[in-house]
């Protein structure tokens, strides 16, 4: 019989318990025994909603409190401490250590740690990280496999000076030989790195030789990309693939594996109902060839990137609903494909099939006056009418700004008091009527309070957003949105990604009346606020029924709509948000030609309706910029701004270097993921070395983010330095 293996689970909790825990144990209203019992429970939950969903293969050592990578870390010695708060440190900071930089795990809106290396990094296992949870399941009469982060993927996504490969050999064996004495008999080595490009084939060969020595199986996952062909040849007990992102892989893998083959045919990344005759094909062609004893049916990655159970999702439209499978839905699909293979085929599927039917000839997903307007766009509809010098000078007549303006990237504290309004809101405790006079009341406060301290150019503040995304996916045609799907980002934060199930269109303006109010408030100029193409699709649930470039196309042209309204209602500076840019890019060099000429057309065209006195600002987080400064240039925004204060603004060499970046630029001068009030010799100082790279006349002063996630008692003070440190430059002789 072929066996059913999960990856990873969800760990958040199906009501976000672990997020409460943990906020509760940072704010010093439960003790850890508390935020240690909530974890038990949830992994509890966890191992046997898998082994009753029949599940063979449940993974542990997965859960984690704060980040995966981060563990692993803690786990190999690489950072120190004993206690929970020593843990927690590494993630959050304390008043004298900076936390671990957070970046993008692959090319998923999660967020790890990165753990930083030296040359001659020592390691010390604390193999109970993964004991101990094999422990707790075998306790409870559950056989698990531990899931252990590879040493080539924990190597390659850390930072510093690294070690070779084969100095994380002697602490891997010894965690794999604790795991066997603690009773395991295979362990998962998640090795994703594996399908990144420029693997070092020989070096990792050798290594897994070497590990292969340990008595228990090794069951080498790879995800998100097709594998390095080098997977194919290593004596691995078990080998993972990725089948929904890179189905192209099986056929190699057929002729070549010598153990069992894995098949990642339920996606785990996308929220789509399956179709399980594509998989059964697969495994099909799997059994034919390897023969059911060597056949394992997985989903593609961890199921960590998916919410619990869309069976819980009552409110949503009955039609919809069924095409939908999270975490609950998959695991029945696995079950119902492992049945599929000996059963009576016809009968076990066609409740699945139906689906796929229904779905697929369903009046929701094509709607033709949004097909026809895509169908009739041409080269010229991506274009703003006039080139950006033209551009610059008309919109320095129509406003005219110092040197050096100052501006904030959008949001303002999401304040427990804006959440508990909405709670109360959706709750039918406050009326729709007092939630917009809160609302209003909110935006006037935020711009009195940018009038105070002496901004430039304003922001109304985003209080009426639950988040930049999900807000449009709400407004917008096409999409639909769950009440729990929550998916974690990092740590405790979580995102709820809207549904995008049809073709889109905007049917009424989404945010022309939070602009107008703000902009009646203040003579500064009020920028417009708008999330883009991209980043929209880049952390939406998207349909996999059609290109994501197509889609993209369709919820541009539905932004352009805002765009035009926000114009003709007077807003002289329009901001859209490509916070997604970048994390958007395929993991193979291969794939992302295609993917960068897309996404930066769509953003071209959400904007090229815009006059050319209309200032359109865009703004960038988490970017490395260096590979794809040509295609930056190429969004041709008036106004940029990016994530710097971390690199003390090195990212600008990009800028300054012989693309000689030519639209105005606004290097993001601290960093709002951390409490710390940057001084105004800092921010003067950072503008400095900013003005030597690319130039006064191009500056603009601003935060690295969005604020929403900080405080009030942190923003005040932050941001009057920050005006402060601009009045200083301005008056400083030009360098
Ligand atoms: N989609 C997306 N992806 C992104 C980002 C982003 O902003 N959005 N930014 C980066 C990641 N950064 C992030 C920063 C903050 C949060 C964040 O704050 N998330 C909130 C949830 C945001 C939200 O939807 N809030 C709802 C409130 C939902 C909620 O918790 N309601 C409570 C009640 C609220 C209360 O009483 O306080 C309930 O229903 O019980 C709202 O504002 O309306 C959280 O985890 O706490 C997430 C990601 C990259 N990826
Ligand atoms: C993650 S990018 C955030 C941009 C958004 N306008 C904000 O300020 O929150
Ligand atoms: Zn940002």
């Amino acid at each position: 019989m072929a066996r059913t293996a999960v990856l990873g689970l969800p760990r958040v909790g199906p009501d976000r318990e672990l997020k409460f825990a943990l906020e509760a144990f940072w704010a010093g209203r439960d003790d850890a025994e508390a935020l240690e019992a909530t974890a038990r429970e949830l992994r509890r939950a966890g191992w046997e909603q898998a082994a009753a969903a029949g599940i063979d293969v449940v993974p542990s050592g997965d859960f984690s409190f704060y980040d995966q990578m981060l563990d692993t870390a803690w786990a190999l010695g690489v950072v120190d401490g004993e206690t929970l708060e020593d843990y927690f440190a590494h993630a959050r900071g304390t008043a004298t250590r900076p936390p671990l930089e957070m970046t993008k795990w692959f090319d998923t809106n999660y967020h790890y740690l990165v753990p930083e290396l030296r040359a001659d990094q020592p390691f010390a296992l604390r193999a109970e990280h993964w004991t101990g949870p094999l422990r707790e399941a075998a306790a409870l009469g559950l056989m698990t496999r531990p899931v252990v982060i590879g040493p080539y993927t924990f190597l390659r996504l850390s930072k510093g000076t690294k070690p070779p490969l084969s100095a994380l050999v002697p602490v891997y064996a010894e965690l794999l030989r604790e795991l066997a004495a603690a009773g395991a008999t295979e362990v998962q080595l998640d090795e994703p790195g594996l399908a990144l490009d420029d693997v070092p084939a020989a070096e990792y060969a050798e290594a897994f030789a070497e590990l292969t020595r340990a008595p228990i199986d090794l069951c080498l996952a790879t995800y998100f990309a097709p594998a390095d062909p080098v997977v194919f040849t290593l004596p691995a007990a078990e080998l993972h693939l990725d089948l929904v992102r890179a189905p192209q892989q099986l056929g190699a893998a057929l002729r070549a594996v010598t153990g069992r083959l894995s098949l990642g045919v339920i996606d785990g990344r996308n929220v789509w109902a399956a179709d399980l005759d594509v998989a059964l094909e697969r495994i099909d062609a799997a059994v034919a060839a390897l023969g059911t004893d060597r056949v394992t049916v997985a989903p593609s990655c961890s199921l960590l990137h998916v919410p619990y159970s869309a069976a819980r999702e009552t409110g949503l439209d009955a039609e919809i609903r069924p095409w939908l499978a999270f975490r609950d839905e998959k695991l029945a699909e696995l079950r119902t494909l492992a049945a599929a293979l000996d059963g009576d085929r016809d009968a076990l599927l066609a409740p699945a099939r139906a689906v796929v039917s229904a779905r697929r000839t369903s009046g929701h997903t094509n709607d033709p006056a949004v097909r026809g307007r895509a169908g009739g766009l041409s080269p010229a509809d991506y274009a703003r009418s006039a080139p950006f010098p033209e551009r610059h000078a008309a919109q320095r007549a129509r406003v005219p700004l110092p040197e050096l303006p100052t501006t904030t990237i959008g949001s303002f504290p999401q304040t427990p008091e804006i959440r508990a309004a909405r709670r109360d809101l959706k709750a039918g405790t406050l009326a729709p009527e007092a939630y917009e006079r809160f609302l209003r009341a909110q935006i006037a406060e935020v711009v009195s309070h940018q009038e105070q301290v002496g901004l430039d150019v304003l922001v109304h503040g985003e209080p009426e957003r639950n988040d930049m995304v999900e807000y449009f996916g709400e407004q917008l045609d096409g999409f639909a949105f769950s009440r729990f799907g929550w998916v974690q980002s990092y740590g405790s934060r979580c995102v709820k990604p809207p549904i995008l199930y049809g073709d889109v269109s905007r049917p009424q303006p989404m945010t022309v009346r939070w602009w107008q109010h703000a902009q009646s408030l203040t003579e500064k100029p009020m920028k417009g606020m708008l999330t883009g193409p991209v980043t929209i699709l880049q952390w939406s649930f998207v349909r996999d029924d059609q290109p994501r470039g197509e889609t993209c196309t369709q919820l541009a042209l539905a932004i352009q709509d805002e765009v035009r309204d926000l114009e003709a209602a007077g807003a002289f500076a329009i901001q859209v948000d490509e916070a997604a840019l970048r994390e958007g890019l395929p993991l193979r060099r291969a794939d992302q030609d295609a993917y960068v000429r897309w996404a930066v057309d769509a953003f071209r065209l959400t904007v090229a309706t815009a006059r050319p006195d209309t200032q359109i600002h865009t703004h960038m987080c988490y970017s490395e910029f260096n590979e794809m400064m040509e295609h930056i240039v190429r969004l041709d925004a008036d106004v940029l701004s990016i994530e710097a204060s971390r690199s003390d603004m090195e990212v600008l060499d990009a800028f300054a270097g012989e693309l000689d970046y030519p639209n105005e630029i606004g290097p993001g001068l601290y960093d709002i993921h951390s409490p710390r009030i940057p001084s105004v010799e800092e921010l003067e100082r950072l503008l400095e070395l900013a003005e030597r790279r690319v130039g006064r006349e191009r500056l603009w002063v601003n935060p690295d983010c969005g604020l929403k996630t900080r405080g009030w008692a942190e923003v005040r003070p932050a941001l009057t330095h920050l005006v402060a440190a601009a009045q200083r430059r301005r008056a400083a002789v030009r360098v």
